[in-house]
């Protein structure tokens, strides 16, 4: 069987970005940029007053019992636009262009002001309270590299620099879809033996994180004319996701019926738990990879490998970084398989961090998963863990 680091291998090779298109400022959070973006202004584009009160021509000794008159005002978007000489002042606002001749706003606080005549009330040692043009950035400035996934600051950086939009890479499209004659919807009446279609509520969510922009296609019965119709759908996208029916039961049609189609294996089992049953393969165009029905073998197996997969797909090259924390509690010998052990990273009350394994580990359970935030990584034939022992871990959520 091939292991976690092989089958990524395998699934990598050759994946990489799908296109660009022009993306508003408004939407950029979570887009990865395709191209640097560069300041179409200069920020501010004009000296700028960071003050209410008076634009003035700084002198020596400045300071109480000043005496200026006032010529006229600089409100922020209505310039005043003469220069300014001595003993010359404009009223001017926070954000106004400072007037030609000024290099010193006098704060409001300082000053009384009777009719045209300002007299100032303390002492003003040196020029302040301008900011100049392009503090912040100049035009043709780098604001974000290629590559950059874009967070909440992005937008308004943009903006400011006057960019109405900008060039990111294309989301990978994601079809999805679940198999089993015993998935009913949430809120269904259940009879025996039936259980709740859940897993692609959680998979489109991680997805979305990951840059993707997952569509569910439905649930097919296990008839291998309905898998078909499905995956027939699916070639329309980047990559093909269908659920459960991965393993060797009597009813696991999808691989049969993928092969069917003419779909090309690429692996059909890794040496990992959960999520032994995973495999990748291509349809057409479009990449696959099966996850296991089993709830915590398909999220685990989808943090390994779609993740890693959208992210090609996005232009990144970036791989998983492991971190380390001690053990709270022992753990049993491993098998054969890489495992990955729902945990919850915390620091205790010595302020240290610790990790603790989830109790029970079957791949069915979704409740431990759910409140966990890490993975525990054990490699094949691990000896027993005890507490205090260092582990990797994968921090998720
Ligand atoms: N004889 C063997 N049996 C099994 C093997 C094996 O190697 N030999 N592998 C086991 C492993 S490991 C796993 S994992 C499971 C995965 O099997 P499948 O991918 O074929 O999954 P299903 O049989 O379709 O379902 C398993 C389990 O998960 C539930 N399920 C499926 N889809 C969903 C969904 N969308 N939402 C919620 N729950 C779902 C399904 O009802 C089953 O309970 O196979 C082992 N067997
Ligand atoms: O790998 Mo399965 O996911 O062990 O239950």
């Amino acid at each position: 069987m091939l292991s976690v680091d092989e089958a990524l291998n395998i699934l990598l090779d050759g994946a990489g970005p799908l296109g660009e298109e022009e993306v508003p400022v408004g939407d950029v959070v979570g887009r990865v940029l395709s191209s640097p973006v560069h300041a179409r202004l200069t920020q501010p584009p004009f000296r700028a007053s960071a003050m209410d009160g008076y634009a003035v021509q700084h002198t020596e000794n400045m300071g109480a019992g000043n005496q200026l008159e006032v010529i006229g005002e600089a409100a922020a978007g209505a310039p005043f636009d003469r220069p300014i000489g001595p003993g010359e002042a404009v009223r001017i606002f926070t954000g106004g262009v400072v007037p030609e001749g000024a290099d010193h706003v006098v704060i409001q606080e300082d000053v009384e002001r009777s009719g045209d005549q300002i007299t100032i009330t303390a002492s003003q040692p040196k020029p302040a309270n301008i900011r100049p043009a392009g503090i912040d950035f100049h035009e043709g400035d780098l604001l974000a590299e290629k590559g950059v996934v874009c967070h909440a600051l992005h937008p308004s950086l943009f903006a400011a620099a006057n960019l109405p939009a900008v060039i990111a890479y294309r989301r990978p499209r994601v079809a999805l879809f679940a198999n089993g004659d015993e998935l009913k919807a949430p809120g269904s009446n259940l009879r025996n033996g039936e259980i709740v279609n859940s897993n692609h509520y959680s998979l489109s969510a991680m997805m979305k994180n990951w840059g993707g922009e997952p569509h569910y296609l439905g649930c097919a019965a296990d008839d291998p004319e309905a898998i078909a119709a499905v995956l027939e759908k699916g070639k329309a996208f980047d990559l093909i996701v269908p659920i459960g029916g991965a393993s060797v039961g009597d009813r696991d049609f999808v691989k049969q019926v993928f092969r069917d189609l003419g779909g090309e294996m690429l692996f059909e089992k890794v040496a990992v738990k959960p999520g032994k049953p995973v495999w990748h393969g291509m349809l057409g165009s479009a990449r696959v990879v099966g996850l296991p029905g089993n709830p915590a073998s398909a999220l685990v197996t989808a943090i390994l490998f779609i993740g890693p997969l959208l992210n090609r797909m996005l232009g990144r090259q970036e791989s998983f970084v492991f971190r380390q924390a001690p053990l709270t509690s022992s753990l049993k010998p491993n098998g054969p398989r890489e495992s990955y052990l729902r945990a919850e990273f915390k620091l205790n009350e010595a302020g240290q961090p610790v990790i603790t394994p989830a109790g029970n580990q079957d791949s069915s359970l979704l409740l431990p998963f759910a409140n966990s935030n890490a993975l525990i990584r054990r490699q094949p034939h691990a000896a027993e863990g005890i507490p205090g022992e260092y582990v990797d871990y994968l921090p998720i959520f």
